[in-house]
């Protein structure tokens, strides 16, 4: 097997006293994505959150690219190549579109293409995001907001993508948008994805593989190739 862009060995986090992640391993094979599913609550998020750096690792490691980047701050981490499109989108309301792009290219570092503006291939994604490049971040529609955060997050340049829920609330259409996007994101740029979603039938559209949790656990890690969305129906059922 390649070696992994991801590694997470022995992973814990808490709440305080509260334990939420256990014992989780994962290896994420670089250009591919992964889904990420399970019930409300089961710790998905704060999976997220103990790989971008936002959630208190107290056991365990986060190795990126063979480096152990479990000390670094997110902000480190950004720059070491890891794009974090959160729940809720956390669009700057009184920023442009193209200001709110902007504000990701500082994740960048000195990697990437090297150009100083926000790179053309975010607008080939998201063609609305050019036509509306003037308007301010909250009046856009929740559509226009999941694209701009995901545009957000490419304009940094980088190699492993972590979504939280990008369809949600969002209307079919845009939800079409946003699969072909991120489609094009692994296969022409060979960004790695992990994407938190409840959804399944994009899941099984779009992603190579999922990771299933309950309570705080990894249980069930498979391929969309060789298993169906109802095989795994009932771990994110309520
Ligand atoms: N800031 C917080 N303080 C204390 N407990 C928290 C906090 N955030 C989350 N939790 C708890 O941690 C557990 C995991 O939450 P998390 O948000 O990671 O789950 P999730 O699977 O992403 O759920 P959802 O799909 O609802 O976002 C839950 O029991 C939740 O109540």
């Amino acid at each position: 097997m390649t070696a992994p862009l991801l590694a997470l060995s022995g992973l814990a986090s808490a709440y305080g006293q509260s334990q939420v992640l256990w014992d989780v391993d994962l290896m994420l094979a670089p250009g591919t994505a992964t889904a990420l599913i399970g019930r409300n609550g089961v710790g998905k998020s704060t999976l997220l959150g103990t790989i971008m750096g936002t959630r208190t690792v107290t056991a365990g490691r986060v190795a990126f690219d063979g480096a152990d980047i479990t000390g670094l701050t997110p902000h480190r981490r950004a720059r070491a190549g890891i794009g974090y499109v959160p729940q809720g989108r956390h669009i700057f309301p009184h920023l442009t579109v193209m200001e709110n792009l902007e504000t990701g290219l500082a994740a960048r570092g000195g990697r990437g293409s090297g150009g100083g503006g926000v790179p053309d291939h975010i607008f080939e994604l998201f063609p609305k995001l050019r036509d509306i490049r003037d308007r301010k971040g909250g009046f856009l529609s929740g559509g226009e907001q999941q694209q701009l955060a995901i545009g957000r997050a490419l304009a940094g340049e980088p190699r492993l993508l972590l979504l939280d829920e990008p369809t949600e609330g969002i209307q079919p259409n845009v939800v079409q948008q946003i699969e072909a996007a991120l489609r094009t994101v692994r296969d022409r740029l060979g960004v790695t994805i992990l994407v938190v979603e409840q959804y399944l039938d994009f899941v099984w559209r779009f992603a190579d593989g999922y990771c299933a949790m309950d309570g705080g656990r990894i249980i069930r890690q498979g391929s969309t190739a060789t298993e169906s969305a109802a095989d795994v129906a009932h771990l994110v059922q309520i």
